[in-house]
């Protein structure tokens, strides 16, 4: 059985963070695990509060993890301050951790700031160079790269640009654009799109999470980078596609759209 580490804040909505990880995880026919990093009050309406775990409890997580059940494949989301930024750089060093997915959580879909300013920086410096890919959504690359990204083009130009602060490679999702909902890979230099048509579904909330979780599983099964993406992109449209309408704002994703494939094991093959 493959193994899988998320490293995140909990939603206790159950929509985004550690849960929406553990749900694509398991659907996946992998054993999750989770190394909590901050609780967070929130629904489909939006935050109401997040209480950060301290740094050093962050840390002593993973020892956990790491001494005992070592994770195929690490997936990075909320992660909320440069304390805890440092302790997670720190062991995934010192644990060699393989095959790190990276999503650079800064603010949720409702608006809520999940990131202290000064930990931007923390987190290229320290978490991006450890990465086999960060997955920015347009805002996000726009606060990494500094100038506004809001077409195709941006994408590939920022998507050049974020590489430089050293991961293997770069997703720049474009669940945010006007026109469809294509996603850029960017490895050694090289783009490839990720075309889906737009699902006109307002129930997005934990897409990014979803999508970095399942290019985790693909990449634990011994994919390469560039077809993990293609079947997580194929998983989350499944997910959205779906329909399902829970609560009174932006609902989460099914991850049991479709579990008969799942019954014998890791289906994308
Ligand atoms: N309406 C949509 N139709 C089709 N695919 C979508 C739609 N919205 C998002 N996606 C896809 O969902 C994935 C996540 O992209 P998105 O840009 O929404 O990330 P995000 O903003 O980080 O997500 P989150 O809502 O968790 O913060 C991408 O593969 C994107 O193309
Ligand atoms: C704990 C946690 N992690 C990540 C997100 C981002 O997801 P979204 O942008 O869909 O709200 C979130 N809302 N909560």
């Amino acid at each position: 059985m493959k193994k899988v580490l998320t490293i995140a804040g909990s939603d206790c909505s159950g929509g985004a963070g550690i849960q929406a990880d553990i749900k694509t995880i398991t659907v996946h026919k992998m054993y999750a695990m989770s190394v909590i990093t901050a609780l967070t009050a929130q629904n489909t309406t939006g935050v109401y509060g997040i209480q950060e775990c301290d740094a050093e409890f962050v840390g002593k997580q993973m020892d956990c993890i790491f001494t005992d059940i070592r994770p195929d494949a690490v997936k990075i989301g909320m992660v909320s301050n440069e304390k805890i930024i440092r302790e997670i750089a720190g062991r995934l060093k010192k644990y060699r951790a393989q095959d790190v997915v990276l999503d650079p959580v800064m603010i949720s879909t409702s608006g809520s700031r999940l990131i202290s300013k000064d930990a931007s920086e923390a987190l290229k410096e320290e978490l991006f160079p450890l990465a086999a890919v960060v997955t920015p959504n347009l805002m996000e690359a726009e606060a990494l790269c500094g100038f506004s990204v809001g077409s195709p083009k941006d994408m590939e130009r920022a998507a050049e640009k974020i590489a430089q602060y050293g991961p293997g490679a770069v997703l720049i999702k474009g669940g945010h654009l006007k026109d469809g909902a294509d996603d850029l890979l960017y490895e050694k230099g090289r783009c490839t799109w990720f075309s889906s048509k737009r699902i006109e579904n307002p129930n997005t909330h934990g897409t990014g999470c979803t999508l970095s979780s399942a290019i985790a599983c693909s990449l634990a099964a011994g994919y390469p980078l560039e077809r993990s993406v293609k079947n997580a992109k194929n998983y989350l449209t499944g997910a959205l596609e779906d329909g399902l309408d829970l609560g009174k704002g932006s609902g989460p994703l099914n991850h049991m759209y479709r579990l008969s494939p799942f019954a014998n094991g890791y289906p994308f093959r």
